[in-house]
């Protein structure tokens, strides 16, 4: 019989005044060790997925932001190992604080333009050409 396990995430651009947006690298260890990926995470039971970004968004890079600065921009789905990822992603341009690498081994700022130069998760690749519509 088919199955279907999704894992629900949520993702950020986060855009600068310049119109870059944020990569953060994976760190060694973590499944996807090494690759460059948008600032986000799981969402945990119970939670909304703007409260989600929210706090990752605390928790990775020590940033402040609010729901209401999220602007769902578009989505990806991709099988991943036995569960279906589904990768909700969101474009923010207001927060508050300077970005730090808490959890990500680097950060970059970069157009959507040059992310087809990294590495990236799989899921990612077809969200470069649309950010690059969008932004
Ligand atoms: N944050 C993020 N995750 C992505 C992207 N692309 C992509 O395939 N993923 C995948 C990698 C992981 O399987 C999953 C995110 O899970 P994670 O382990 O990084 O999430 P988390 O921050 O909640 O980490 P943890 O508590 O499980 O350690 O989504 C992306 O651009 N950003």
């Amino acid at each position: 019989m088919p199955s279907f396990s999704p894992l629900l995430v949520v993702a950020v651009a986060l855009v600068d005044a310049d119109g870059r947006v944020l990569l953060q690298q994976r760190p060694p260890g973590k499944a996807m060790a090494d690759l460059w990926e948008f600032p986000g995470g799981k969402v945990e039971p119970g939670e909304t997925p703007e409260a989600a970004l929210v706090r990752e968004l605390e928790e990775e890079l020590g940033i402040e932001t609010h729901a209401s600065c999220l602007a769902p921009a578009t989505f990806a789905s991709e099988a991943l190992g036995e569960k279906h990822l589904l990768l909700l992603l969101y474009v923010c341009r207001k927060w508050k604080g300077m970005p730090e690498a808490r959890h990500a081994t680097a950060l970059q700022w970069l157009r959507p333009a040059q992310m087809y130069a990294l590495d990236m998760p799989p899921a990612d690749l077809p969200l470069i050409g649309l950010l690059e519509a969008l932004l």
